[in-house]
């Protein structure tokens, strides 16, 4: 067993709004004690970690993401969804090699954690790369191979085999790190019977299902159009949300549809950066959380947003419904960081990660607080969602383990990703 003291710390716990001052002991991957004096002898412990000038906080959820795209970052910008998607995104995505995508995640992944991030969700293709890049990375990761259905029907088919195994092969693995979904990509990618079959499959393996939905008004239009309904009417006929599932996007929503996603716990994962870039519209976050929806946060893609910070998103979101409601106190500090951390946690049926409390997974993050936009030191709830960003943060703990230190990633070769992932896009870009 293998334990550790910090001590001199300052401590935002999530258990409540206090910010208090003292010692946390974690012993293996667990946090096993949080008081302003130590639990033992310091001679006892095998580390003891000086936290004089850093803050520390749970480790920051985002709760939808396709690393692989951070290889098109810049590629495709100020374009709106659909033609984004259509006329840039997919065409040099479907040159991409599981090579490809190994760099892309990783490229993300190093963003990712040093900037405080210790759990993602991940859709994608080439999963296996993806999870064999978390395992080695350290992080923890809910993944789920993304399927479209806009191919004839042994496509169909293969695409939705192959994200069965990849869930069956990966849910649980490393140490617990690596859970797993289903994902049908969209109401306007997947056919409604194909949605019906991935559906039965989450059913047969008891997992839960995320997908994209009314991200754009074209969508819901074209959506209407097509099969008569919403996008939320239509996934609930399809039955899709009998499962526990996680909605990216949510933009478009009525108030009859809040009331929906409230009454089958239906999760949403705000993604305000790239909602903006795409021109998608602004969801209704505060009306969300008053009808009892979780909502976490996403940076989605950064080929759409076009980083990883999720200090960014939480304060995109404390900032943007403020402005759109005329609210001074919609969305205050501490809910955005309730998003960023526990609900983004729970959003994907995680329930020890999230609070920094005795008996939870030791996912951490220290944020050097001795700098000058962190003073004077008035009030660190704000000063996180108001003030802060990725590049304040200096180590990362994930169940247990250090993989940041000293800004440091300790499990990954940032300079070969670097290059790699620069000679990824140079091949992709080239014919
Ligand atoms: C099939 S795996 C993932 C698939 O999703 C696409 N994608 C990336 N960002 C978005 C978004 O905001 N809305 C819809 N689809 C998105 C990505 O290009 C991949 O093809
Ligand atoms: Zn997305």
């Amino acid at each position: 067993m293998k334990t550790t003291l910090i001590k001199n710390g300052t401590f935002i716990t999530m258990a409540d709004t206090q910010v208090v001052t003292g010692c946390l002991e974690i012993q293996d991957d667990r946090i096993t004690y949080i008081g302003s004096t130590p639990n033992q002898p310091l001679d006892q412990y095998d580390e003891v970690i000086d936290g004089t000038g850093k803050l520390f906080m749970p480790g920051l959820v985002n709760t939808h993401c396709h690393a692989a795209m951070s290889l098109l970052r810049g590629y495709g910008d100020d374009l709106a969804l659909q033609v984004w998607l259509q006329e840039k995104m997919w065409p040099i995505e479907g040159k991409f090699t599981a090579e490809d995508v190994r760099f892309g995640t990783e490229l993300s992944i190093l963003e990712m954690v040093k900037g405080g991030t210790t759990t993602f969700v991940d859709m994608y293709d080439h999963m296996n790369e993806v999870a064999q890049a978390v395992e080695q990375s350290g992080m923890r990761a809910c993944l789920t191979r993304g399927v479209i259905g806009l191919c004839p029907p042994d496509v169909q088919d293969a695409k939705l085999k192959e994200a069965v195994q990849f869930a069956k092969d990966w849910h649980g693995k490393a140490n617990g790190r690596i859970t797993t979904m289903m994902s049908p990509h969209a109401p306007y990618t997947c056919p409604p019977d194909y949605i019906e079959r991935i559906v039965q499959a989450a059913h047969d393996l008891n997992l839960p299902i995320h997908t994209h939905m009314s991200e754009s008004r074209r969508e819901v239009q074209e959506n209407e159009e097509q099969y008569g309904l919403r996008p939320v009417a239509h996934l609930e006929k399809l039955g899709m949300f009998a499962r526990p599932t996680l909605v990216a996007h949510g933009v478009h929503l009525t108030d009859e549809e809040i009331a929906t996603l409230a009454r089958y716990d239906v999760r949403v994962s705000h993604n305000p950066g790239s909602n903006l870039k795409l021109a998608s519209g602004i969801a209704r976050v505060p009306e969300l959380r008053k009808a009892g929806v979780l909502v976490s946060l996403g940076t989605d893609s950064s080929a759409s947003n076009n980083n990883l910070d999720m200090f960014e998103e939480m304060r995109l979101a404390a900032l943007l419904h403020k402005g759109v409601s005329g609210d001074p106190v919609a969305v205050p500090a501490f809910e955005a960081l309730q998003m960023g951390t526990i609900d983004g946690a729970k959003s994907i049926w995680l329930h020890e990660v999230g609070q920094l409390v005795p008996g939870m997974k030791a996912d951490l993050i220290a944020v050097d607080i001795d700098q000058p936009h962190f003073y004077p030191k008035t009030n660190y709830i704000s000063h996180m969602i108001y003030s802060a960003s990725a590049k304040d943060v200096t180590d990362v703990c994930v169940d247990g383990q250090w993989i940041v230190r000293g800004g440091e990633c300790l499990t990954l070769d940032e300079e070969k990703i670097k290059y790699e992932a620069q000679a990824c896009f140079e091949r992709l870009t080239s014919s």
